[in-house]
């Protein structure tokens, strides 16, 4: 990552406190350490995760992406994600919309599909920019590995909270079975002077879980229950936890995968942080292509109470992980845009109009 040195998350500008959870006391099966992420994952469907581990590892995917980014801009374009729906590959900043209106976005980022990482040096799903082929053996596939470790760590514990069959989630999401499974880093270009700029729109993720990393502020949630969004504060060495859309399904609406986006910092005087170019890295772990989005309701009798608790709600989607996938990224695009319904066509499980 090019910048070192950032300044301080603004004082002023008021941020929205999420749990500490402890991996490492995941991991040792600490009763009381995961009933607490269980309450997280229900509350706000966010927490952060310390002691995970994949710090380093998270260092080099940002070396990665800052050689990737520094392409000249034609070499990128030949890995585009094109319009399609698929998510792997290049994204240039204003390929998607923001809002309903069609406002640009102003990121880009390089997504790297986990059956490419895993079958390296075969290819598997595309082709991508040299800088990440360079760095796949020593920085991407590494840091996939990891964070695959620890989503499933945590899958478990859902599994078991959700009073599933032992395997039921992580034979939803084989390391075999292609997927949309994937990691991305996201650089956003400094915007000291502008008002407040959205760089990436409310959206809820489409996946099971995202491990996120960032440096600097921008991350903001819609609080359930508030209409106002607030910052989540980056914190050194602690990743951000997600439930995205598939685990919603699954789980029947127990877990919440919440809306969520990214803007500038703003606080006048002009936030010290919106001077700086923002880095940030997720890996996305997604259910199988094939694997049915619904509540497991015959495999769960808490699954199934809760469904019958929320008749309000449809948790039938009625299609596969790959057909969700594909309709939000698909919709997104400026390119397939024809109006505001292009917009409510790319929106996940929590969207509602007045968050848009
Ligand atoms: O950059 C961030 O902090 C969040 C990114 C994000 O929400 C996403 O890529 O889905
Ligand atoms: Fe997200």
């Amino acid at each position: 990552m090019p910048s070192i040195h950032f300044p301080e998350f603004p004082q002023d500008v008021p941020t929205h406190p999420l749990l500490v959870v402890d991996y490492s006391l995941l991991l040792a099966r600490d009763q009381t350490e995961i009933d607490r992420l269980w309450g997280a994952a229900q509350a706000l469907g966010f927490w952060y995760l310390k002691n995970h581990g994949a710090d380093d590892l998270a260092e080099g995917m940002f070396r990665m992406a800052a050689e990737t980014m520094l392409l000249p801009m034609e070499e990128k374009l030949q890995y585009e994600q094109g319009d399609g729906g698929n998510s792997f590959g290049y994204k240039a900043a204003g390929a998607n919309a923001v809002d309903a209106t069609g406002q640009p976005d102003t990121v880009e980022f390089i997504n790297i599909a986990k059956d490419d990482a895993l079958a390296w040096p075969k290819q598997a799903r595309r082709a991508y920019p040299s800088t990440v082929n360079a760095n796949m053996p020593t920085a991407v596939t590494p840091f996939m590995k990891k964070s695959i470790e620890i989503n499933n760590t945590l899958l478990q514990i859902f599994n078991d909270k959700l009073g599933l069959p032992h395997d039921a989630l992580q034979k939803r999401h084989t390391l075999q079975d292609y997927s949309g499974s994937e990691t991305r880093v996201i650089k956003n270009p400094p915007s000291p002077h502008a008002p407040l700029k959205v760089a990436i729109g409310a959206h809820t993720d489409f996946g099971t879980l995202s491990f996120l990393h960032n440096r600097l502020g921008g991350l903001q949630v819609l609080v359930p229950g508030s209409e106002d969004w607030q910052y989540v504060k980056p914190i050194p060495g602690h990743a951000i936890c997600n439930i995205g859309d598939a685990l919603a399904l699954f789980s029947g609406g127990i877990l919440r995968s919440n809306l969520h986006r990214v803007v500038q910092v703003v606080s006048p005087p002009p936030g010290a942080q919106s001077s700086f170019e923002r880095w940030s890295l997720v890996y996305f772990t997604r259910p199988g292509n094939d694997v049915q989005l619904r509540a497991l309701v015959e495999d769960s009798e808490v699954i199934a109470d809760a469904v019958k608790r929320t008749p309000d709600k449809n948790f039938e989607t009625g299609c596969t992980s790959l057909e969700w996938f594909t309709r939000r990224i698909k919709n997104q695009r400026m390119k397939n845009r024809t109006g505001p319904e292009t917009w409510m066509n790319s929106r996940g499980t929590e969207h509602k109009v007045a968050a848009a």
